[in-house]
């Protein structure tokens, strides 16, 4: 107690009995407790220092005699509560007080210390308050709560399962892993529960021990009684394995700690496994393996060095030095004799001293070569492994071998090749491919890179318009598409064809191969393909590729293009006579002319045989008109061919699109139709198409219909003209000339049905009809001659010569009485041919004539290569002597001509006693013609017979 609070003790004292007060006072202030009591008035009576401490209240304020409203207001201003709550506060406790029951409250003051007060009211009046400082209790609880909650925690995390019991084996707990583990039910393994019971229930969850469940209790009873704190291993429901081991507490309980040990077992197997595995293969080992420690100390060493080395297991015992293994083997016959023990033990010592692990070859009995490798361990001794590298050696001499003729073989071939690895760089590549390039061996060698060959390339100037980087972009490129094939064009114009095959494992074989005479040839078998050899022109393919190509811009662009068609009037005799070298050369000239007078975007083309086109663009028809007029005229022009002079003719039919069609197929239909045309008009003539040219061969094609089932119709019949010997004019006989009576058509001109038939060969079978026809007729004639016109085509026909032997049979005909009427064109076709022919109808006794003399040319040469024994000078000249005087000198010179080579001439078609008389001036020996009678039937020939042999009378 202070001084002051004596003096007021001191007070005190005087009102009761000192000891006592002493006593008390002094009990009072060693109280850990605050206490203050007060009297029925609420005023202070005894007050302890604790009390004021506690309450940092002042001993001047806080004494005897104090109101009890004071004290508090006194606290309020130390600030252990709010004054505002004062007079709220002091009536609650008075009232609280005066209820006469003790009460308890707790009031945290400025100082933070929590204290627990308790207010109660004394017997004879009066109260008492003792307030205790509960701060540190409270902490400590708090304290215990965080201790708890970190154990609890602890144990909720731990990864082993925990289960713990009290002394009467129940439990106090157990954390969820331990539940987790054995698929417990918290239900049931919970604290306050017995031992025997959690193992009933970890029985029946499917978790099991090495031994019977009973038994196992029984056990784990025993354990616990013994405090045995031995590890358990137990089966768990899912087969994975726990250890459980148990430690025992001075309280008597014990806690278990179970541990999954599933993996670690596992683990544990696994590497047994593998040691056993590792046992069987060091033994197993194809290479010999010995461990030996720092003193070169054999450790360990496998079956394969004990075979290698031909030592026993006894003679390879651990500890066994090297140097007595090495004498050992050496007294075994292992080694090839070229070594001595110390030399072998000597390499070995400096192999290790230097770390030098590198393969070394030692030569054993039998020609066996091992590789033997020293490696120093790092925590000391050294590994030593034996090859037998016998078969390897054998295989590398051989793959040596392999190697020097695959060499050979790439630096013999013909193609250039290059191996490159996955990032171009050449692994090997052959002499011809070098030389294609004309590379430098010091640049292309194994691991340059394609690139650095490019550039290199580059610079030598194989490649024009480009340069190194480029090309190898270009080529990375194409290798990303896969294998292909590329050609490359050399600036000096060869062509190099690079095939990329991929390697199987990465990287790329290129083959390179000059294809520049293999390309001329393609070109030039495309160039042929579609070009005339003879003249180099377009063929017909490729005018009919033209020909669209121009059709198509004609119907898209406009414009007009014209196809001319030409055919050679006199191709085939020049052919003939002057043999078909000369017919070629004809042929070129014609396609020079043809060529030189066509823009540059015409085409010209040898359709085949003497057939020519061409494509002209520009204003049509006019455009190709002029053309077809100047190439008709240039190719009438002579031209000498074997030192003669020739003469050839073109007929040229045109056709223009679009008016003429926009269909290649129809334009040249069209061009056909109008080149007939122009044939028929006579030689060297050209013809424009027209619409009813169409019609024109329409006509034909069904005159043609119609003649083909005439014969059989039997629509035709014959009529006979004389003719007459001019100095006596006497009969000589009758010229036997076709006709066709149709149904519907009524006579049609010869002139008009023969040269079809001739196109299309009836008339053969019509010429027989004709010859045996008239043959019949003739026979009866006394003495006359019947004259027969034998197509050209009947002499190509075979067996011309048996049918007119056949006739003349059948009709009894005497031979001399047939005279065979032949033109120049059955001449020209195939002169050597007919003119045996003739030779052999003359042979049979028949006449043969030279029909229409005068309008071919060639008339002399086959009247020197055939004796006819008459010329029938063409009617033409005859109607003509009034007007052209050159009828008239052609009629005279055939007539002289005939009189020198002592051979009949005739003149045909005289009309007039003027021409009969000027033909008679002329030389000529004999006429046909109306003068002395038209065509007449068969009928009356007799008639026609006594006629003329009246007129002859009379003249
Ligand atoms: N204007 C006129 N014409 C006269 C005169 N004298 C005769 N003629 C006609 O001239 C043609 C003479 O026959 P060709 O020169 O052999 O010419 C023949 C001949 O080349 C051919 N031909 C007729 N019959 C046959 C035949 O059986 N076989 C063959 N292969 N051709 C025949 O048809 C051609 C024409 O025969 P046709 O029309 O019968 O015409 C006949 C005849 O009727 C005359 O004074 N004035």
């Amino acid at each position: 107690m202070t001084s002051t609070d004596d003096n007021e003790l001191g007070a005190r004292r005087e009102e009761g009995p000192q000891p006592l007060v002493g006593l008390s006072q002094l009990a009072l202030d060693h109280m850990e407790q605050g206490v203050c009591v007060y009297d029925a008035d609420n005023r202070i009576v005894l007050v302890n220092q604790r009390y004021l401490s506690l309450f940092n209240m002042s001993a001047e304020t806080v004494r005897i005699g104090t109101s009890y409203r004071d004290v508090l207001a006194h606290s309020a201003s130390r600030g252990n509560f709010p004054a505002s709550e004062l007079n709220a506060l002091y009536t609650r406790r008075v009232k609280q007080i005066a209820a006469g029951q003790p009460f308890r409250t707790e009031q945290t003051l400025a100082s933070g210390l929590v204290m627990s007060l308790e207010l109660k009211p004394l017997p004879g009046g009066g109260w008492m308050t003792i307030c205790d400082d509960v701060s540190r209790l409270a902490r400590l609880e708090a304290e215990l709560r965080l201790q708890t909650e970190r154990s609890q925690h602890a144990l909720a995390n731990m990864s082993h399962g925990l289960i713990m019991y009290d002394a009467d084996g129940r439990i106090v707990v157990c954390n969820e892993r331990f539940l987790n583990l054995y698929d417990l039910d918290p239900n049931i393994v919970k604290p306050g529960v017995a031992h025997s019971t959690a193992i009933d229930h970890w029985l029946s969850r499917g978790n099991k021990a090495d031994m019977p469940g009973d038994k196992f209790r029984d056990s784990r009873m025993d354990d616990v009684r013994a405090r045995s704190a031995k590890a358990v291993l137990v089966t768990r429901y899912d087969g994975g394995k726990v250890q459980a081991v148990s430690r025992f507490m001075p309280d008597g309980g014990w806690v278990t700690v179970h541990e999954d040990v599933t993996e670690r077992l596992q683990y544990e197997e696994t590497l047994k496994q593998q040691n056993m595995m590792l046992d069987a293969a060091l033994e197993n080992m194809a290479h010999g393996l010995a461990f030996y420690d720092s003193d070169m100390r054999l450790r360990v060493c496998n079956n394969t060095y004990r075979q290698i080395y031909r030592l026993s297991p006894e003679q390879t015992r651990p500890g066994t030095h090297l140097s007595e293994l090495i004498e050992r083997s050496m007294q075994n016959g292992a080694f090839a004799t070229e070594y001595s023990p110390q030399e072998i033990l000597e390499t070995a010592r400096e192999r290790l001293a230097h770390r030098d692990s590198s393969p070394m070859r030692r030569r054993m009995v039998n020609d066996t070569v091992i590789s033997v490798r020293y490696c120093a361990l790092a925590e000391g001794g050294f590994v030593a492994t034996y090859e037998d590298i016998t078969e390897r050696e054998h295989a590398v001499e051989e793959l040596s071998e392999q190697y020097r003729r695959f060499d050979a073989a790439l630096n013999n071939m013909s193609q250039g090749l290059c191996m490159l690895d996955s990032s171009l760089r050449v692994i090997v590549c052959n002499r011809r491919y070098i030389e294609m390039y004309g590379l430098s061996t010091d640049i292309v060698k194994p691991g340059v890179s394609m690139r650095e060959i490019m550039e290199h390339s580059c610079e030598l100037g194989n490649h024009s318009n480009t340069t190194g980087a480029k090309l190898y972009a270009d080529y990375v490129e194409r290798l990303r598409e896969g294998e292909h094939t590329l050609h490359r064009h050399l600036s000096d114009g060869r062509i190099i064809k690079l095939n990329h095959k991929r390697m199987e494992h990465g990287g790329w074989v290129v083959t390179y191969e000059d294809v520049t005479e293999r390309h001329k040839a393609q070109a030039r078998v495309a160039h042929m393909a579609r070009h005339d050899s003879l003249t180099d022109l377009p063929n017909r393919t490729l005018f009919h590729e033209k020909m669209g190509d121009g059709l198509n811009q004609v119907a898209t662009a406009g414009g007009a293009m014209a196809v001319l068609c030409f055919d050679l009037d006199n191709f085939k005799t020049v052919n003939d006579r002057f043999g078909h070298a000369a017919g070629d050369r004809l042929l070129r000239w014609v396609a020079t002319r043809l060529k030189e007078n066509v823009g540059e975007h015409d085409t010209v083309a040898r359709l085949g045989g003497d057939e020519f086109a061409i494509l002209q663009r520009g204003p049509q028809p006019q455009s190709a008109e002029k053309l077809a007029s100047r190439l008709v005229d240039i190719i009438a022009q002579p031209l000498q061919l074997e030192n003669q002079s020739v003469h050839v003719g073109v007929s040229v039919g045109i056709a223009v699109a679009p008016d003429h069609g926009l269909d290649a197929d129809e334009l040249m239909k069209c061009a056909d139709l109008a080149l007939y045309q122009a044939k028929a008009k006579g030689r060297g003539a050209y013809q424009l198409f027209e619409p009813e040219m169409e019609e024109e061969a329409r006509r034909r094609h069904a005159l043609e219909h119609d003649l083909r089932g005439a014969l059989e119709a039997s629509e035709f019949h014959l009529v006979f003209q004389p003719q007459v010997r001019l100095d006596t004019t006497e009969l000589t006989g009758f010229e036997a000339l076709l006709r066709w009576k149709h149904p519907a058509r009524g006579l049609v001109s010869p002139a008009e049905f023969i040269p079809l038939a001739e196109e299309n060969g009836l008339i053969v079978p019509i010429g027989e009809w004709v010859l045996r026809t008239a043959c019949a007729t003739a026979a009866p004639w006394a003495d006359l001659t019947v004259a027969v016109n034998l197509s050209p085509v009947q002499f190509r026909s075979r067996g011309l010569v048996t049918m007119v032997t056949s006739a003349l049979a059948e009709a009894g005909l005497p031979p001399r009485r047939l005279e065979l009427e032949v033109t120049e064109t059955a001449l020209l076709d195939d002169s050597e041919a007919t003119i045996e022919i003739l030779h052999q109808l003359r042979a049979l006794g028949v006449r043969v004539s030279l029909d229409d003399f005068g309008v071919g040319y060639s008339s002399l040469s086959y009247l020197r290569k055939f004796p006819f024994d008459r010329i029938k000078i063409d009617r033409s000249f005859v109607g003509t002597l009034g007007e052209s005087p050159e009828s008239v000198a052609i009629v005279r010179t055939i007539a002289s001509l005939g009189s020198v080579l002592g051979v009949e001439t005739t003149a045909e078609g005289v009309e007039t006693i003027e021409q009969l008389d000027f033909v008679r001036a002329c030389g000529c020996t004999a006429v046909q013609g109306y003068y002395f009678g038209k065509p007449c039937p068969a009928a009356e020939v007799g008639r026609a017979i006594e006629t003329l042999n009246a007129v002859r009378r009379v003249a």
